[in-house]
């Protein structure tokens, strides 16, 4: 519940006038629903006896009187009898039932002082005929029902206000998070990214209206009906309340059952939505592999274990619905008893345990009864929205400590102005791993100065990548620095850092924009101008012009989905290019630029380079032309630098990659070492 609580603070603290406003509204509500149940009485005990509120008034004056004198009377002969007796437990007897005699004499003066306190009211307002006392009762009802229903509404309304705005406030928080908290080593996967966004925060919105409305107005309903009730016979109200003990520790039993069994099934739902956007993501090889099946036996198989997951949670939330109903009724059968007993026999006790200062009247018992059942109403509700608030409690514990997570990567308290360094990169002793014990990179040492074109080379998996990861401060290394002009990453602002890098990863990241939106990306603030020079320059003009009918307005699709590799690569090239930065670091770029465009975005790279440190990861031959050295990396550390020609003689590593490449022949790229 703690996590729950948290929102349910942010909710009170932030919309607190709606909430107020709400509590408000839920309290007329359950007034009225009293109110209106009360009604029983007057029906009762005027209405269908012929009577009009005055001649009510007046018979029960009479009668009250009537019965103060009998007690009195009674009392009087039993202090006769008391002064008269000898016997000790005869004495005793006697006391005890002058006790009561006592007792019943308070309570009919009490309903006498009530009679005469409600007299001049009832001669002022009250109709004179029992026709028109019954006319007055029907419209307070109907005043009533229209009452309480405006009040209902108002009391939703403003709550819909309060939690969905809190919802939209923790959506917004949990974006903020998700946009910093998956840098480093936390490992948050898109699926439970996802179902935290949807799913968890929506379940927390719907469990905090849920608490702010029918958990408040219902308990309001209850309460009434029970004040009322008390005021008839309270001794009698605590018998009925006998059976809530059992079951109020049945439903603590529930709540900790539904709670664990909505916390699996969020994190079910969280696999099956990697899950499914994994599958749409690689939509093609299923389909090229045609492993449609394998894939829908796989789905059916996590959709199954979701299934059963919830039809235990319906399953517990129909027993916390029985529990609630078999307390409602259980409260009405034990009051049915005892207070039936008092009634037919004008009784005030049951086995020596005062239940009653008087006899109960036929119309005051049918009131009790009525308001022991607008009891059960609230009560067989409260059942219902127990499984959400469960449910609530669950994605609360999900979704709270991934915003209490702390930032993995995070900007030093006084950043250092980015200008006041220069520009030269170095790599120091650096040691990092993405998993425990298993090293990516040992003791690296690679320094790159300030205008330098280095491309850094080497097997798959030897760590090429890991660089650019610790230069752009996705992570920070283990061990070891990653500076720039002589000052720490860790030293910069994150945001001034990146804003100096432009970065074009190896698989390309479009979005479902316009190819003019998705090149804005690189400087947001770019003129259209400006978008179109970078077009030119990375040749994306060439096949907007010739092969998208809709120009630079075309829709990339989702993740570039409606271009090919190649124009995707060109975009994400122009992208780096508007984004005019001091460092440019190209991820395998050009890996799926056909001969042509290779040749072409060849040249305008080397222009792009000039005056800027550029460090390419590469294979290509036409790529590494442009670098002035060459890094050859091996098992995440470097194993040699130099020129095209001195690597191919100095460095295995090197030969192995240019014989397999294929393409040592034409490839004569650095033609001296900056080193
Ligand atoms: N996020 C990650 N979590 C765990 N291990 C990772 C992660 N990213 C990379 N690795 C591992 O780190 C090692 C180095 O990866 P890196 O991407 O730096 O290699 P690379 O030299 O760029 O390879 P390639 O030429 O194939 O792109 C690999 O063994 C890889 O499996």
């Amino acid at each position: 519940m703690n996590y729950l609580l948290l929102a349910i603070r942010h909710c009170v603290s932030k919309y607190r006038w709606s909430i107020l406003g709400s509590l408000v509204c839920s309290l007329m509500v359950g007034v009225l629903w009293g109110a209106n149940i009360g009604v029983v009485y007057p029906f009762a005990e005027v209405i269908f006896k012929g009577q009009s509120l005055h001649e009510w008034a007046d018979s029960e004056t009479i009668n009250c009187n009537q019965k103060i004198a009998e007690s009195q009377a009674e009392i009087a002969n039993l202090d006769q009898q008391i002064a008269g007796a000898n016997d000790d437990s005869k004495i005793n007897k006697l006391k005890a039932s002058r006790d009561f005699a006592e007792t019943e004499l308070e309570g009919w003066k009490s309903k006498l002082a009530n009679v005469e306190k409600s007299q001049p009211y009832i001669d002022t307002y009250a109709p004179e005929s029992p026709f028109n006392t019954l006319l007055a009762l029907v419209a307070f009802l109907l005043i009533g029902t229209v009452l309480k229903g405006i009040f209902l509404s108002l009391s939703m309304m403003l709550v819909a206000r309060a939690t969905q705005l809190t919802t939209l406030d923790l959506k917004q928080q949990l974006f903020r998070k998700l946009l910093d908290v998956r840098l480093g080593k936390t490992q948050i996967s898109t699926g439970d990214s996802t179902s935290r966004m949807n799913g968890d925060v929506g379940s927390i919105g719907g469990a905090l209206e849920i608490l702010f409305g029918k958990t408040v107005r219902e308990p309001i309903k209850m309460i009434s009906c029970l004040v009322g009730a008390a005021c008839i016979n309270w001794r009698l109200l605590i018998l009925s309340l006998l059976v809530a003990p059992v079951a109020a520790f049945v439903l603590y039993r529930l709540a900790r059952t539904i709670k664990s069994l909505n916390h699996s099934s969020i994190m079910i739902n969280a696999r099956i939505t990697g899950f499914f956007i994994q599958i749409m993501h690689g939509y093609y090889v299923v389909k090229a592999y045609g492993t449609e099946r394998y894939e829908e036996e796989r789905f059916e198989a996590k959709s199954h274990q979701a299934y059963w997951e919830q039809v235990k949670i319906r399953f517990y939330n129909s027993l916390v619905r029985v529990n609630n109903e078999v307390l409602g009724l259980g409260m009405v059968c034990l009051s049915l008893i005892a207070g039936g007993y008092l009634v037919l026999n004008q009784e005030t006790q049951i086995w020596g345990i005062p239940l009653a200062d008087k006899p109960m009247e036929l119309g005051a018992i049918l009131t009790f009864y009525a308001l022991l059942v607008g009891c059960t109403d609230p009560l067989r509700k409260l059942g219902d929205v127990f499984g959400s608030i469960q449910a609530g409690v669950a994605s609360a514990e999900l979704v709270y400590p991934l915003l209490q997570m702390e930032m993995p990567i995070e900007d030093p308290k006084t950043p250092v102005p980015i200008d006041s360094v220069g520009r030269n990169i170095a790599l120091k002793q650096v040691d990092f791993s993405y998993i425990e014990d298993t090293p990516v990179l040992r003791k690296l040492d690679l320094n790159i100065a300030k205008g330098e074109s280095v491309a850094i080379v080497g097997p798959n998996g030897c760590g090429k990548s890991t660089i650019i990861n610790l230069l752009m401060r996705f992570y920070d290394p283990d061990s070891g620095s990653v500076t720039l002009g002589g000052t720490d990453l860790r030293e910069f602002a994150q945001h001034e850092l990146r804003s100096r890098i432009a970065l074009v990863t190896q698989s390309t990241v479009l979005f479902n924009e316009s190819i003019t939106e998705n090149i804005r990306y690189g400087r947001m603030d770019a003129t259209d101008k400006e978008v179109m020079e970078a077009a030119k320059l990375a040749y994306v003009d060439q096949f907007v012009q010739t092969h998208m009918s809709n120009g630079y307005k075309t829709m990339c699709g989702d993740r570039g989905a409606n271009l090919s590799g190649g124009q995707r690569q060109r975009i994400s090239i122009a992208r780096a290019l508007l984004r005019n930065p001091d460092i440019i670091i190209m991820d395998e770029a050009t890996s799926q630029i056909d001969l042509e465009s290779e040749r072409l975005i060849h040249e305008s790279l080397k222009n792009c380079i000039v005056g800027r440190t550029a460090i390419l990861i590469t294979h290509r031959a036409s790529t590494l032309k442009l670098a002035s050295r060459i890094i050859v990396m091996n098992h995440g550390q470097i194993e040699a630098t130099g020129t095209h020609e001195e690597l191919i003689k100095t460095s295995k590593t090197y030969r192995r990659l240019y014989v397999e490449d294929g393409e040592s022949s034409t490839a004569k790229p650095a033609k001296k070492s900056a080193a």
